[in-house]
């Protein structure tokens, strides 16, 4: 059977940041940086938990310096999500991460959705997400709207991630409720590390349309019935929440359950570079894991064609893929 055909909805740009492209651009931008080669950074990939991973994730973005940086992170895992049968992608941005550093709003933003319309070029749709900081004060999270808004860079939609363990939601609001009054989409991590009630609190005060990873919802039944029963999509990363000591094991990653559940969830590989595979390495390692059905399949790639905030064209078009793919033998 070819590859599955598939759109993906929860990426870093940042997490796509391979070792060995972190030290070309250490040598292109002449930053000094503490490992000896690809290997040796690598091997310092072993977290307790998300700060763990935050913190080295922060550190390694000292490297990406010009709007030339950007384009080349995103050119790099555009070639690498089409081997992984991507069709579409929804593409997060840490904006504040790098004009924190000092870079302009629209360097970076220029870099990053030039290489993106080139792979549209090729068949490949994508949209750019900017996700706000959690961990950063509120006025901050404002401020990054309006620079989006103010860059007239083609912006799909506003996301949060980052912590979940630092403030409220409700802080959030002034920024969403901006971004939602100029026609962005909406999406917000919760319910990683943080408990259920972050998720509620993401759909009733910031009205985002998707929330990324959710998984702890399944500790609430109540809210699992009010997901099912609205579908809203969750962007779920099987790798990342291993890696990150959300769940054990691949094996006891609540997927199945979820999807048994009526949930509408994706699959998704959150920050591939650093947590053991593209999105294609997800969908092997969770269905052998937990002993997927081709109808499971089936139903992860028609749910993320359905959570994709595609125009309506787009969307027939990503149905009629699935569909093929489903019905060879
Ligand atoms: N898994 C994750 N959770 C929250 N913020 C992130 N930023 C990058 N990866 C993240
Ligand atoms: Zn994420």
């Amino acid at each position: 059977m070819p590859t599955m055909p598939t759109v993906e909805l929860h990426l870093h740009l940042e997490g796509t940041l391979e070792p060995e492209l972190i030290l070309a651009l250490a040598e292109r931008n002449r930053v000094d940086l503490p490992y000896a080669d690809p290997e040796d950074l690598r091997s310092r990939y072993e977290f307790t938990d998300l700060q763990s991973f935050l913190d080295l994730y922060n550190a390694n973005l000292d490297v990406l310096r010009t709007g030339e940086d950007f384009h080349d992170l995103t050119a790099a895992y555009l070639a690498r999500a089409a081997t992984a049968g991507v069709r579409h992608a929804e593409v997060f941005l840490d904006l504040q991460s790098h004009t924190g550093r000092g870079l302009r709003p629209e360097e970076v933003l220029d870099g990053v959705t030039a290489a993106l319309d080139t792979s549209r070029e090729r068949g490949l749709t994508s949209g750019l997400i900017v996700t706000l900081m959690r961990h950063l004060p509120p006025e901050g999270a404002v401020e990054a709207v309006r620079q989006v808004l103010d860059s007239g860079a083609e912006v799909l939609g506003i996301g949060m991630c980052s912590t979940e363990l630092v403030r409220h939601a409700r802080d959030f609001a002034p920024a969403f409720g901006l971004a939602r009054a100029h026609g962005l989409r909406l999406t917000s991590h919760a319910g990683e590390e943080g408990p259920p009630q972050h998720v509620a609190d993401v759909l009733d005060i910031l009205h985002v349309e998707r929330v990324d990873h959710g998984v702890r919802a399944m500790e609430d039944p109540a809210l699992v019935e009010r997901l099912a029963a609205d579908q809203v999509p969750l962007t779920v990363c099987p790798l990342s929440n291993v890696r990150l000591g959300v769940f054990p094991s691949l094996g006891e990653h609540p997927l199945r359950r979820m999807l048994d559940a009526g949930l509408l969830v994706t699959v998704n590989s959150d920050d591939p570079a650093y947590f053991g595979g593209y999105v294609d390495e997800n969908f092997r390692q969770v269905t052998a894991a937990l002993d997927l059905s081709a109808d499971h399949l089936r139903t992860l790639a028609r749910n993320a064609v359905e959570a994709a905030w595609v125009d309506d064209a787009r969307r027939a078009e990503l149905r009629d893929e699935v569909a093929g793919w489903a019905a060879t033998p």
